[in-house]
């Protein structure tokens, strides 16, 4: 076997999923030398990867310093780019959100092409196709289908893009005079360890006596998909830029798997109805124009509660026009082009979670063992 030679560089890889990535490529990438972990915010479990036969080495730094973001990247030979502000609940300002995705990214772009680095992938999202505003349904899309794409909320603004100058950027000369080969795939809503949103709503329900209310139809489908599969599909991509530049050179990717199609609540029931909770109601107790005077009044708190304090709650008018539009995701691309297999099936992804929420604080679980 050849002598492991590469050089990685995770940009955002200690927060969901750039913990499962990182693992991921130590145990499925036989060329890894060098594996560099660059973050705004180190994790203490870094350390404990520092034993085994790869150099893992970790970098506090921020993407919208170019010159922090230039000697990360300096002398890698391949650069996965996931860091990035993920709110939609209005936790940080849209400027904010703006520089560290887009500026963050271009900042990327430009210490590749300094550097000599010749492949990029760039973790994008579905949101830089929708759901929209208008609440179009995307049932069941791939990568071609037309779509009416409306981006109003900072994120997906910025998500979108981002992911063009990265696009962009494909075939761009780098210092040495080869061609940068990028891509970007596009994960549906991640579940899985480490999960915030799967915990909020865990905790939500034990608050509520072991119950949560539906609030959205369930023939509302949502597209989700398991946080190994996608960092998977990221190890597969990257090892098959170098091989087949042409093919995958400029393409974006939807991260699917074969995870059930299902309204968001009635898929987090699937992990959290054995985590000891119950769904209330077949359909919506509230009816959708009171939930949407509802979040338009927490848009309103948060407004006004902004020089006191932070008030973020979870429903807010982007969040219920996404809960209740259908977008779900059914394409071959990325097997067709890297061979793309989900490395977990539902099952397992689904077993591993529940045993990660009912390993959790406060989980059902562990109050019936402390009782038994
Ligand atoms: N979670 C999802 O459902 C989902 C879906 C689709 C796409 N994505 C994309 O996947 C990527 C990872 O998302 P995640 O859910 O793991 O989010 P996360 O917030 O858990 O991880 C993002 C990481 O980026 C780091 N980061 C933030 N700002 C930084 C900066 N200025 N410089 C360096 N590092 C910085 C954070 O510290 C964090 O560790 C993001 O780009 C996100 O847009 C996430
Ligand atoms: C109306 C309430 C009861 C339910 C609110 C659910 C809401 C918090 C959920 C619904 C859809 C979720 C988003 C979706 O899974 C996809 C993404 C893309 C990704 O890039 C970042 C996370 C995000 C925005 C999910 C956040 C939580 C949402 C809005």
């Amino acid at each position: 076997m050849e002598a492991p030679k590469l050089v990685y560089l995770v940009t955002g890889g200690c927060g969901f999923l750039g913990r499962h990535l990182v693992r991921m490529l130590l145990q499925h990438e036989p060329r890894l030398a060098e594996l560099r972990v660059f973050d705004l915010h180190l994790e203490p479990w870094l350390e404990e990867l520092q034993t085994g036969p790869v150099q893992v080495t970790a970098i506090q730094g921020d993407v919208t310093q170019p010159h922090e973001v230039a000697a990360a990247v300096s002398g890698a030979h391949v650069v996965i780019h996931m860091a990035g502000l993920v709110d939609v609940f209005g936790r940080a300002s849209p400027e904010a959100i703006h520089h560290i995705n887009v500026q963050g990214t271009h900042n990327i772009i430009e210490a590749c092409v300094q550097a000599g680095t010749r492949f990029l992938v760039y973790t994008s999202s579905m949101e830089v196709v929708g759901p929209n505003i208008k609440g179009h349904a995307f049932y069941r899309g791939n990568e071609d289908t037309p779509y009416e794409a409306v981006h109003k909320h900072p994120y997906p603004r910025s998500k979108a893009l981002a992911e063009k100058l990265v696009l962009e950027a494909n075939g761009r000369e780098v210092r040495g005079g080869l061609p940068l080969v990028t891509c970007a795939l596009r994960p549906t809503g991640i579940y899985g360890e480490g999960h915030q949103v799967m915990r909020d709503f865990y905790r939500q329900g034990l608050r509520l006596g072991g119950r949560l209310f539906r609030a959205i139809p369930s023939s509302v489908e949502h597209g989700r998909v398991y946080v190994g599969n996608v960092a998977w599909m990221h190890v597969l991509v990257a090892q098959e830029l170098e091989r087949s530049s042409a093919r995958l050179g400029g393409q974006v990717y939807f991260c699917y798997d074969q995870s059930p199609y299902k309204s968001y609540e009635d898929f987090n029931m699937e992990i959290l109805g054995p985590c000891g909770l119950r769904l209330v109601g077949t359909r919506p107790l509230l009816p959708y124009w009171l939930l949407l005077l509802l979040a338009g009044l927490n848009a309103l708190l948060q407004w006004l509660l902004r020089p006191l304090l932070l008030y973020a709650p979870l429903l807010n008018p982007y969040t219920l026009a996404m809960a209740n539009t259908t977008f779900t995701v059914s394409t071959d691309k990325a097997h067709r082009h890297f061979g793309y297999e989900p490395l977990f099936s539902w099952e397992e992804s689904r077993a591993r979670t529940i045993r990660w929420v009912q390993s959790t604080e406060g989980s059902v679980g562990k109050a019936q063992a402390a009782g038994s």
